[in-house]
C-alpha cells in the first residue's frame, strides 16, 4: 500500500515518514509540505532523518495524487479541509490525526466520509483509546456526586487548546453522564468565578517544554479522587496508530471511523 504524507515536515510529519518505513507492506508514496517551503525537491527520508528513500518532496497534493492510495494527514484544520476534497474526487482514503477543528469544520468533515473511507481521531495512541473506555467507565460508575476536571500538558509549540483528546476526554465522560459538552464545558477560570457547579467539566491547559502530551482526567467528591492519566513519551505511538490506520483503512466502506473501530475497542 503506497502512503502520502501531507505536512511532512512537521513533527508529526517526519515521524510518520519514519513510522511508515518501519512498516512491512506499506510504502511511502509521497510527502508533500507548503507550496512555500525550501524542502521542495528534497528528498523525503533524508528531512525524516531515515535515510533517502527515492520520494522526493513536493508543494502540492495534486501533483502526486496519482502515486498514493491512503493520506495521512496531521498537519491544520484548514490544510486538512482542502486536502479531503481532493482526496474525495480522487478515490483516496484518509488518516486524519489534525486536531483544534471547530464546530463547521468538524461538519464539513464529517461530510467528506460519505464519498470516502476517513480515520479521523484526536489520538492516535493504543493507551488513549484504551482510556476513552475506562473513562466511560468510571464516570457511569461514579456518577454526578463527582466532579470531573481535565488537565492536559503539550509542548510550547501547540496552537490549540485545549488539546483534541482532552475535548474527546470531555465528550466521552459528558456522554456517560448524560451531559452535553458544548453545555457544561469551563476553560480555565479567573477571578471571581463563584463556587463550582456540579455539572461543569473544567479544563486546564499547560504549555511548557518539549512534553509530548500528558492527560489527566480527575474524578473528586468528599473523601477521594481517582485519576486516570496518560502521558506520552515519543510521538512514534501516534505515528504507528497512524500507520496502522493507513493499513486497517484498506478495502474499508466509505465512512468515518476512528481509532476505537481500528483497535477494535467498541463492543
Ligand atoms: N491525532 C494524534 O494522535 C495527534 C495529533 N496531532 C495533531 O497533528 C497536528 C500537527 O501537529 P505537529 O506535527 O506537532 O505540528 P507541526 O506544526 O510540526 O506540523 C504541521 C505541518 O503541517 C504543515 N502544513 C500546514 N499547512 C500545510 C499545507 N497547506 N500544505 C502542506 N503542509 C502544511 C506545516 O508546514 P509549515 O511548518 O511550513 O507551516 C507543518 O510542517 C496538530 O493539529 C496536532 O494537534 C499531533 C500529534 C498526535
Ligand atoms: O499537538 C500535539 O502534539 C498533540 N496533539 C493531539 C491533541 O491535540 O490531542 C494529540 C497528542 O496529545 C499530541
Amino acid at each position: 500500500m503506497r502512503i502520502a504524507v501531507t505536512g511532512a515536515a512537521g513533527r508529526m510529519g517526519k515521524t510518520n515518514i519514519e513510522a511508515i518505513q518501519a512498516t512491512d507492506g506499506l510504502v511511502l508514496g509521497a510527502a508533500i509540505v507548503e507550496p512555500t517551503s525550501s524542502l521542495i525537491g528534497a528528498d523525503a527520508g533524508e528531512v525524516a532523518n531515515v535515510g533517502k528513500l527515492g520520494v522526493e518532496v513536493v508543494g502540492s497534493l495534486a501533483q502526486v495524487v496519482d502515486d498514493f492510495d491512503v493520506l495521512i494527514d496531521f498537519t491544520t484544520p484548514k490544510s486538512t479541509l482542502a486536502n479531503l476534497a481532493l482526496c474525495a474526487a480522487n478515490g483516496k482514503a484518509m488518516v486524519i490525526g489534525t486536531t483544534g477543528l471547530n464546530e463547521a469544520e468538524r461538519n464539513e468533515l464529517n461530510s467528506f466520509a460519505e464519498q470516502m473511507p476517513i480515520v479521523f481521531a484526536s489520538n492516535m495512541s493504543v493507551g488513549v483509546n484504551l482510556c476513552f473506555k475506562l473513562l466511560a467507565d468510571a464516570a457511569k460508575a461514579l456518577g454526578d456526586d463527582y466532579d470531573v476536571e481535565i488537565i492536559e500538558a503539550h509542548h510550547h509549540h501547540k496552537v490549540d487548546a485545549p488539546s483534541g483528546t482532552a475535548l474527546s476526554m470531555g465528550e466521552v465522560v459528558a456522554d456517560a453522564l448524560g451531559r452535553d459538552l458544548r453545555q457544561c464545558a469551563v476553560y480555565g477560570r479567573e477571578g471571581q468565578v463563584g463556587a463550582r457547579t456540579k455539572e461543569e467539566i473544567g479544563f486546564v491547559t499547560i504549555r511548557a517544554g518539549d512534553v509530548v502530551g500528558d492527560h489527566t482526567v480527575l474524578f473528586a467528591t468528599e473523601g477521594e479522587r481517582v485519576e486516570i492519566t496518560h502521558k506520552a513519551s515519543s510521538r512514534m505511538t501516534f505515528a504507528k496508530g497512524a500507520v496502522r490506520a493507513a493499513s486497517w483503512l484498506a478495502e474499508k466502506e466509505n465512512g468515518l471511523y476512528d481509532m476505537q473501530d481500528v483497535l477494535n475497542l467498541k463492543n
